[in-house]
């Protein structure tokens, strides 16, 4: 047997800032040195960001991401950390320095090994993910190789996230190949309970490999995507070993004792029992064990409860949309009620309370309580507020245009978005838009008025889940955040006077049940039927849901937490005349 001490950079790359990301690599493995480590694995496509979608299919993007590792390399060597092996993802091209029996040219989602200066080995994911977010196909041929490097004595085998996820290619490749250890860079998106699943899997593939199994993953936001790090390492009998935290860049530094590698280097193939062949490619970087060394105990971050999570997941999620995109500061409408009071406590959470404008605009029809409840929220968290009354203005609207009914309704609505732009382009403030997943599905919103703005904090948050994480935050700080008012009061748009939302829609308990089976699980009518769901609601709501296509796609991006959400996810046509029967 023979010690390896590897470090996982669970780190937050930004999307093709690949000189940024570069300046962290170098960084962070300054880090796992300082901490005495032997390797260093970073994650998926880390140099160029994950996912970046269409910009492979640049030659000038692949060409930078090739370079850039390369450069990468020499930096490493020349800022003295070239002795420190690390395993990173970029994008190459294939048959560009093996032949991989695909075009030639066509993007790799690929890894590499560095050291002393040079690229050692190469690798590329050999299972693309073609199904809910992913797309794979579209970008990417596969790789069909798995580089094994020995490394004081150990042999350590490379493959990348989806290779986890499914059965043969380069887990069996490890195994064939004797491997000690599979590190496996990812780029696994969030979405409740993954944890669980990921460490079920992770230990599952330790076990078919036959050696420990090192998973590192990214964090952060990236558009509707958030990423919740939560790396960790198994050993070959599926124990958790080590596990870094959720939503927080950390380099995770674990002492692995593990079996010594033989065989002679170079390439060989195997079956990897997926129907294809895979090349195994041995180098050698360091034969000899390392002399025993004392070793820490490993870290076991401990886990968020499930509500906990999804907060910190949305408070990533806008924290990092704020940073990324350059704005400094939001802006967004505060009603007292309760779906643009957690927006505004998320958004607090993520940026500071003083970043984070809120607009109160009563109408004629707004209650004493929307601008009482609203203004308690402002003194509890010490927002930025102003209050703006929109009725002179839809006053002067109506004087110009006749409008009765759901369009004047509506209007009030739009003249709330139309201030919230303006303010936004005056101030530069980024409109955070407040709907919930239930309104999402129901088309429930007002098309340019409550739905404009660019990032959708709660749209993948089911109302039902909108009042349980108010109520856990509550319970986080003293005083709570949120008056109690905006979670117990009976939700209203208040467009009209004594308006409810249940003058629309079934109770939120109702409706959301049924919007998981009907969006989530994507059942027919007659299962939803089958499964107890009133037939007449049913009709009603499954209507509903169909004919909003159109309001969704204009919808702003927002943090995707759930299996299925508005968006990647969830691709259906607008002009559609499939009903269910
Ligand atoms: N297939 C299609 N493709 C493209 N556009 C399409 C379309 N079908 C209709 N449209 C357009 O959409 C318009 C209708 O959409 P829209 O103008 O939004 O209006 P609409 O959906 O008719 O009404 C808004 C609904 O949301 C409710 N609401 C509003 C505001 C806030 C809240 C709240 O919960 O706080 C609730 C309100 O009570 C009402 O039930 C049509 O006039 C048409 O211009
Ligand atoms: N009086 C108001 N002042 C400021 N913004 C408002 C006002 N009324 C509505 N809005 C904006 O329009 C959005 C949609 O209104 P809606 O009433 O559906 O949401 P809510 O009040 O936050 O939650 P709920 O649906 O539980 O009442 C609000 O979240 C808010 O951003
Ligand atoms: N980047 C990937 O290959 C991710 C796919 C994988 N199924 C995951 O969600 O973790």
């Amino acid at each position: 047997m023979a010690q390896l001490r590897i470090a996982l950079a669970q780190t937050n790359p930004v999307v093709g800032d690949l000189a940024g990301n570069a300046d962290k690599l170098i960084a962070w493995t300054r880090r796992a040195a300082d901490g005495g480590a032997h390797l260093v694995v970073f994650t998926e496509m880390f140099l160029t960001g994950y996912p970046v979608e269409d910009l492979v299919l640049r030659t000038s993007f692949v060409d930078a991401s090739i370079a850039g590792l390369d450069a990468a390399a020499a930096r490493l060597a020349a800022e003295g950390l070239g002795d420190l092996p690390v395993v990173v993802g970029y994008v190459d091209r294939a048959n560009r320095t093996h032949r991989i029996g695909q075009p030639k040219g066509a993007p790799l989602d690929a890894a590499a090994v560095l050291y002393q200066g040079r690229v050692v080995a190469r690798t590329a994911k050999h299972h693309l993910p073609n199904y809910g977010v992913f797309d794979e196909y579209r970008y990417f041929v596969r790789g069909d190789r798995l580089p094994v490097f020995r490394l004081h004595g150990v042999d350590v085998a490379v493959a990348i996230c989806e290779d986890l996820w499914q059965e043969g290619g380069p887990v069996s490749a490890a195994r064939a190949a004797g491997a000690g250890l599979l590190v496996v860079p990812n780029a696994s998106p969030y979405e409740m309970d993954k944890d669980d699943v990921r460490f079920a899997l992770c230990a599952r593939r330790a076990g078919e490999a036959g050696c420990a199994l090192a998973y590192a993953n990214q964090v952060g936001g990236q558009d509707e995507l958030i990423f919740d790090g939560d790396s960790l390492v198994v050993s070959v009998d599926g124990e958790l070993v080590a596990r870094a935290g959720q939503f927080t860049e950390e380099l995770l530094i674990t002492n692995l004792e593990l079996p010594l590698g033989s065989g002679e280097p170079g390439e060989f193939p195997v079956d990897a029992l997926d129907g294809t062949t895979i090349t195994v490619e041995r180098v050698v970087l360091s034969a000899e064990p390392l002399a025993a060394y004392p070793a820490e105990p490993p870290v076991v971050a401990e886990r968020l409860d499930d509500t906990a999570e999804v907060y910190q997941a949305l408070v990533l999620g806008v924290r990092d949309y704020v940073a990324k995109n350059g704005f400094q500061s939001v802006i967004l409408g505060l009603s007292g009620g309760i779906d643009s009071a957690l927006t505004a406590t998320i958004a607090a959470d993520a940026i500071g309370p003083d970043r984070v404008h809120v607009v109160l605009m009563p109408s004629r029809y707004s209650s004493d309580h929307s601008v009482g409840d609203a203004e308690e929220l402002v003194r509890r968290q010490g927002l930025r507020s102003r209050v703006a009354p929109i009725a002179d203005i839809v006053n002067a609207f109506e004087k110009e245009i006749e409008l009765t009914g759901l369009a004047a309704e509506n209007l009030q609505a739009r003249v709330r978005g139309m201030l919230l732009m303006s303010l936004s382009n005056q101030h530069g403030h980024l409109v955070l838009t407040t709907g919930n997943k239930s309104e999402l599905a129901t088309g429930y919103s007002t098309l340019y008025g409550d739905s404009a703005g660019g990032f959708a904090p709660i749209k993948d948050v089911p109302k039902s889940l909108v009042w349980e994480l108010s109520r856990w935050r509550n319970t986080q700080s003293t005083p709570p955040p949120i008056p109690e008012n905006s979670i117990t009061k009976e939700p209203s748009a208040e467009l009209r006077p004594g308006q409810r939302d249940t003058d629309s829609l079934p109770e939120y308990a109702v409706l959301d049940r049924l919007l998981d089976d009907y969006v989530e699980q994507d059942r027919g009518r007659a299962e939803l039927i089958a499964a107890g769901h009133d037939p007449e609601l049913v009709t009603r709501v499954i209507r509903l849901v169909d004919t909003a296509e159109y309001k969704r796609r204009q919808y702003p991006p927002g943090p995707k937490i759930s299996p299925k959400n508005f968006g990647r996810d969830r691709r259906l046509p607008i002009t559609n005349r499939w009903r269910e029967g």
